[in-house]
């Protein structure tokens, strides 16, 4: 049995602490809502963010930092990237030095380009750490339904130990010491979710949106290859496997947003849609590396009110016809 504190008691930290309380864990839930927690402790339910989902009985949540952390032997940080740095500098002086921390938001900081392990790791150099990234739906890890994820670290022995600690029966982790690679699939996807929306919300049709994912799948090669990437990651559950689930469903909540943004409805009711915040950013990134990136540069300026769908698809089409071998 493990010690294990679950920050964030969203969508996602919700489901990761219901999994490691059900494989016999010691788990605590830590949120910043003092209301909320204390009717998770009493409901065994989160009605914010997973109300049709019974949460283990011996599963703990708390607002009170010193509380949840003072036994952790794994902190696991689920928090979206943009509120990452003010939780970690907040928070780091209640982790103790051994723990674990395992990072899974997808996301960018959009002030400073760095990713989660990059933000967390400045408040706590010293702790081992691990990223967890891969096609993983809250709801279905919540129901215990089979999944599988990467879980890379600075070395292949941290990561191979990290992932043998992560799964459970029906959750499978994949070790890697690839950590540009993991991080990089794990956002870009969410920005190329938002395109491929667009195409379904406009009416523009499967054919488009596999067009879309194909060739966002390129940009996010070339993107992730100039971060470091190896290209097996990029391929894997991190990269690929994400893509496809995310531009697939509408439980994607970038995927919905996406559709909304492309009916021109409002979907204010999505809790979160990380590839808004990664955009603006992950298109900034391409452009100073000189990486062609032209799905995430429409993206960064339908969001920023600069273009619309429509224009935006001209934009693509209109784009100097190219041979494929030379372009991925
Ligand atoms: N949902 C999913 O299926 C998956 C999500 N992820 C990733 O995990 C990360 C978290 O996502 P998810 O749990 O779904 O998001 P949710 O929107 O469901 O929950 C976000 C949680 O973070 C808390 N929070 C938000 N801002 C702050 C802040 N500034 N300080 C402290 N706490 C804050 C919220 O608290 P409050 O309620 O008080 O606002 C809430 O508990 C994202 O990067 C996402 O991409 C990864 C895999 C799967
Ligand atoms: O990351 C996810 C699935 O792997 C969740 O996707 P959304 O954040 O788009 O809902």
């Amino acid at each position: 049995m493990k010690q294990i504190t679950v920050i964030g008691a969203g969508a996602w930290g919700t489901a990761l602490a219901s999994l490691y309380a059900r494989a016999g864990n010691d788990v605590v839930l830590y949120g910043r809502d003092a209301a909320a927690m204390a009717a998770i402790a009493a409901e065994h339910r989160n009605a914010a963010y997973l109300p049709d989902i019974e949460l283990p009985a011996a599963l703990r949540a708390t607002s009170d930092p010193r509380i949840a952390l003072e036994h952790a032997e794994t902190v696991l940080f689920v928090l979206p990237a943009q509120a990452l740095d003010g939780a970690s500098e907040a928070l780091a002086r209640f982790v103790p030095k051994t723990a674990l921390l395992v990072l899974c938001a997808k996301g960018i900081d959009r002030k400073s380009g760095r990713f989660a392990s990059q933000i967390v790791r400045e408040r706590l150099a010293d702790n081992p750490f691990c990223v967890l990234s891969g096609p993983s739906f809250a709801r279905d890890v919540a129901r215990g339904l089979p999944t599988a994820v990467t879980v890379a670290a600075p070395t292949i022995a941290l990561a191979e130990a990290a992932s043998e600690q992560l799964s459970t029966e029906a959750f499978r982790c994949y070790a890697s010491d690839d950590i540009a690679g993991v991080e990089a699939g794990g956002a870009l996807k969410n920005v190329l979710a938002l395109a491929a929306g667009m195409a379904i919300g406009r009416g523009l049709g499967e054919s488009a949106k596999a067009a879309i994912v194909t060739r966002g799948f390129a940009e996010l090669r070339r993107l992730g290859d100039a971060f470091g990437a190896q290209p097996e990651t990029l391929m894997g559950l991190s990269g690929l496997g994400d893509l496809i689930l995310t531009c697939s469903s509408e439980q994607s909540r970038n995927f919905a947003y996406g559709v909304a943004l492309g009916r021109g409805v409002d979907r204010t009711d999505l809790k979160l849609a990380e590839g808004v915040y990664s955009a603006g950013i992950a298109a900034r990134l391409a452009r100073e590396r000189a990486i062609e990136a032209p799905i995430l540069e429409v993206v960064s300026h339908i969001l920023a009110g600069e273009i619309s769908v429509d224009e935006a698809m001209r934009t693509l089409l209109a784009r100097p016809l190219r041979r494929e071998a030379e372009s991925v």
